[in-house]
Formats: structure tokens, sequence, C-alpha cells
């Protein structure tokens, strides 16, 4: 059986003259969860856009399932759960009959009862959809997309506008998913949500993906960071033994940040050096990246670099 459940080769897409994606490529194996990940405008909706089948890609090639989202459509849109941004629903439905008028034309689909439960909106099934709050909505969209038992999921921001409970309901969920076999590809601007969820991500930014891989190897990319403040002291104060290539030392103000894959090393090296010279190093913390820090840290170097 082909283990890959979404292909993206070489892919562009324009608006007009615009080039709103730039050549990119990733795959997704089934059973993954991927995130696509970046700034505003980076091209994820419109990469989703392609992946969804709703436009023909004006360059490259996609494969969802091992077919043309476009081309052949009819033939994986059943097989595909798609939450988008924004989606619109009949205001004067209740959500119990929304439920019910898609479960007519989706084969195999679960329960009403048991896909509302698993949104958190079985105590909502008749309040009409024009009364729910925008994170009640959301979990419609939710429902909705896992209603015909998808094998390729595709979540545009899905948690944006959740209560911090509502949220982690949606985790759950997007993780039973998974453990279901499932493929997920997910946007989202919750960078803590792609860590608690993805194993694989990419960072876009002006319509390139500028780092992708695992997100242990995304975040093990960049060392572990050691900092301290130390007034009046000049980077190459610092006691570094010659020859650990793969560190780098930044100054903001007071405060020393070191990165290193020799964490140990090096902060055994600095705690000496300060025991020496009697020196207090100053609210001393070692920590590794977060994926926020490292995802700030891409897109402030591609903006300098624009
Ligand atoms: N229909 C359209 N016509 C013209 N330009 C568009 C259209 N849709 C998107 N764009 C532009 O393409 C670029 C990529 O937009 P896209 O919505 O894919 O980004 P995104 O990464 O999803 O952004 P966000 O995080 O803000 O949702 C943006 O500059 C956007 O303004």
């Amino acid at each position: 059986m082909d283990t890959t459940a979404i292909e993206v080769r070489d892919l562009h897409q324009k608006y007009g003259d615009f080039e709103a994606v730039k050549g990119i490529g990733f795959r997704v194996g089934r059973g993954e969860l991927y995130a696509l990940l970046g700034t505003n405008g980076a091209g994820k909706t419109t990469t989703l856009d392609v992946l969804e089948g709703y436009v023909a890609p004006t360059g490259g090639e996609v494969r969802v399932l091992g077919h043309d989202p476009v081309k052949e459509r009819a033939r994986i849109r059943p097989r595909m759960g798609i939450v988008l941004q924004e989606a619109g629903f009949y205001k004067d439905l209740t959500v119990a009959e929304t439920v019910d008028a898609w479960r007519r034309w989706t084969p195999h689909a679960l329960g009403r009862g048991e896909v509302l439960d698993r949104v958190g909106l079985g105590h909502r099934a008749a309040v009409r959809v024009g009364q729910l709050s925008g994170g009640e909505k959301r979990r419609l969209d939710l429902a909705l997309a896992v209603l015909g038992r998808p094998e390729v999921l595709f979540l545009d921001e899905p948690t944006t506008g959740l209560d911090p409970e509502a949220r982690r309901n949606v985790w759950e969920l997007v993780r039973g998913m998974v453990a279901d076999g499932a493929t997920v590809l997910l946007t989202t601007h919750y960078l803590d949500e792609a860590e608690q969820l993805a194993q694989r991500l990419a960072i876009m930014h002006d319509g390139r993906i500028v780092t992708e891989g695992t997100l242990a190897g995304v975040l093990g990319e960049r060392g572990t960071r050691i900092s301290f403040r130390l007034p009046g002291a000049r980077p190459g104060d610092l006691p570094y033994s010659p020859g650990l290539a793969r560190r780098s030392v930044r100054q903001d103000g007071e405060t020393f940040t070191v990165e290193t894959h020799e964490p140990q090393r090096d902060l055994r090296d600095l705690l000496v050096w300060a025991d020496e010279r009697g020196t207090e190093l100053g609210g001393l913390e070692v920590r590794r990246p977060s994926l926020e820090e490292i995802f700030l840290e891409v897109a402030e170097t591609e903006r300098v670099a624009a």
C-alpha cells in the first residue's frame, strides 16, 4: 500500500500576476499529522485550496491519496474532511438539522448524536445555528468535517476563537482521528497547537517553505540556550574553550544568550569562569527554544533578508 497521503511537488500558485506560492514541496505520510505554519499571507490557505481541489495549480503537481484533487475530485472528495477558515451555514437551521442535512449525502456517516458529542455540541442540538457563539460554530465546522470518517482531514485554523478548554477538546478529537489512522494537514497560528499535535511541520514565509522537518528535528536544529545577565561584559569576554564550532553568542543589552549543541560543557565552563572571577550570572537560565521562538526568528530573518 502507498504510504503517502499527500504529495506536493514544486507547487506554484498565482493570482493574476501575483505569485502567492513560489515552488513548495512536501509529503505527508498516511496517519501523520503535518502542520503548515507561517506568517500572514505566507500561502498556507492557498496551498490548502489546491489540495482540496478548489483550484488547479498554476505550476507543479499535487496528489491526495494518489489522485489529482481537481481532475479526480468526485473520487476523493468523499474521503476528505475539510474545515475552512470561514464556513457558511444556514442560520435558520438548528444544529441537529444542519448535521442531518449533511448526513443525507455523506456515505458511512457517523450518527448525529455521536458526532455532536465528539465536538462537545450535544447539548446545543436544538439551537439555531445563528444563535451559536463563534467557538460553537467552529465546533460545528469540525463536526461536519469528521462526519464521513475522512481518511484525510484538512484543518485551516480549526481552533481560532475557541476558549482554552474547547481548544483542548478539539486537540483530543484530532488526536483520536490520527490514532484511528486519519491523515491531518493543519494550519494554525497557535504554535503550541502545532507542538502538541504535529509529527512534522513546515514554516512558510512569502510563498516559500523556509524550514521543514519533524518537530524534534526543527526544535533540535537550534541548540540549547543558556542566558544570563552580565553588566559591562562583551561577548569576547566569555570563557568558551576553543574548537566548539556549533555555538553562537548574542548580546541584547546586559543579557547574553549562548546557543550551543554542547550545553553541559558550555555551562560548566561558564560557571567555573564566573566562580573564579567572583561574578554573579543574573537570571541564569538553560532551556530549549520553543517552536514559537524559532518561528519568530525565522520570520525576522526572512524579513531582514527580503
Ligand atoms: N483570491 C485571491 N486573489 C488575490 N490574491 C490572493 C487571493 N487569495 C489570497 N491572495 C494573496 O495570496 C497571498 C497568500 O494568501 P493565503 O491566504 O494563502 O495566506 P495564508 O498563509 O493562509 O495567510 P493567513 O495566515 O493570513 O491566513 C496573500 O498575499 C494574499 O493576499
